[in-house]
């Protein structure tokens, strides 16, 4: 990758899930030094701090469900407001936005603001999960397992018309990667739309290097790429430290070599990295290991 001007965008928001802690994600990672080591690689790095909304995750509120099942509604509403404002001003500077949780609701904010610049903009989805539930197919009300179906325009039309009207993502320009926790009502979805997925057993198959290839040469006529992994992608052997674990996972050196793959691409704009949650963790080790995947995002190799 080219040196680029990197803005860390703390998004301390744990309203998407029932799990205490996911909110001091950030923080565990910037103690890991996360800062120094993206510099050491030659990019120019600020970070801008945490987005906070009118709402503190740390007091807890996970009770509250509107009429359509959604938990912590208005919560999640107002932080991804603030969240695509925050990474849209990164945008306009023309830095390249790198989002740290936070629970994964946080990406209807961050990709919300990058969708007034790349209109065909391609997301890869590294995760245990789709996260692309909507009101309808969720069987928990809990949001981070909805931020993809959200922004194909699917669900709460308050939270699809954030921070501007309207589905935010084509569902031709999304891959989904290392899945393997799909809820009936997001297979069928997944099915029915032609959404593009490399499941864990495809990763398994045809290793990480050539599905994150393929996906690649897949989105290549999308005008940027947004990069949003769930730690829990992840096998649960390696990370202690996230809210909802799913055995069978990726190993931390098969996500370096893919990561490496990925960070050759010029379309790369935007990362999301997420679901760090020191409370369930051990010593803040899948913190450090977070450290090591951004690192590797942003061109990291070892030699
Ligand atoms: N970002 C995550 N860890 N999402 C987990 C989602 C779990 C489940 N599919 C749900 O919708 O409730
Ligand atoms: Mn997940
Ligand atoms: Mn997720």
């Amino acid at each position: 990758m080219s040196v680029v001007k990197i803005d860390i965008i703390g998004a301390p928001t744990a309203f998407g899930q029932p799990k205490l802690g996911v909110s001091l994600g950030p923080d565990a990672v910037r103690f890991c030094g996360l800062k120094k080591h993206l510099s050491e690689l030659g990019h120019d790095v600020a970070d801008l701090g945490n987005v906070y909304g009118s709402y503190r995750p740390e007091y807890g509120t996970h009770d509250i469900k509107n009429d359509e099942g959604l938990i912590n509604f208005e919560q999640v509403k107002d932080f991804s407001e603030r969240l695509a404002s925050t990474v849209e001003a990164s945008l306009n500077r023309n830095h390249f936005p790198f989002i740290v949780g936070g629970d994964h609701s946080l990406s209807i904010g961050s990709i919300s603001g990058m969708a007034n610049k790349y209109n065909n903009l391609g997301v890869l989805w590294i995760d245990a999960h789709g996260d692309i539930n909507n009101s309808e197919t969720s069987p928990s009300g809990n949001i981070h397992g909805m931020p993809l179906g959200v922004l194909l325009g699917e669900g709460s039309e308050e939270l699809v018309n954030i921070h501007h009207e309207g589905a935010k993502l084509k569902h031709e320009n999304i891959v989904l990667i290392g899945v393997r926790d799909l809820d009936s009502g997001e297979k069928t979805y997944i099915k029915e739309h032609g959404i593009k997925c490399y499941t864990m057993s495809d990763v398994e198959r045809l290793g990480l290097d050539v599905v994150i290839t393929k996906s690649l040469k897949y989105l290549q006529d999308c005008d940027g790429i947004h990069l949003s992994l769930d730690v829990d992608s992840l096998d649960p052997l390696e990370i202690q430290g996230t809210g909802t674990k799913v055995a069978g996972g990726i190993f931390l050196s098969e996500m370096l070599i893919g990561l490496n793959i990925l960070s050759k691409t010029e379309l790369l704009v935007s990362a999301d990295l997420v679901e760090v949650n020191p409370l369930l963790d051990d010593c803040n080790d899948t913190a450090e290991k977070a450290v090591k995947i951004a690192e590797y995002i942003f061109g990291q190799s070892q030699l």
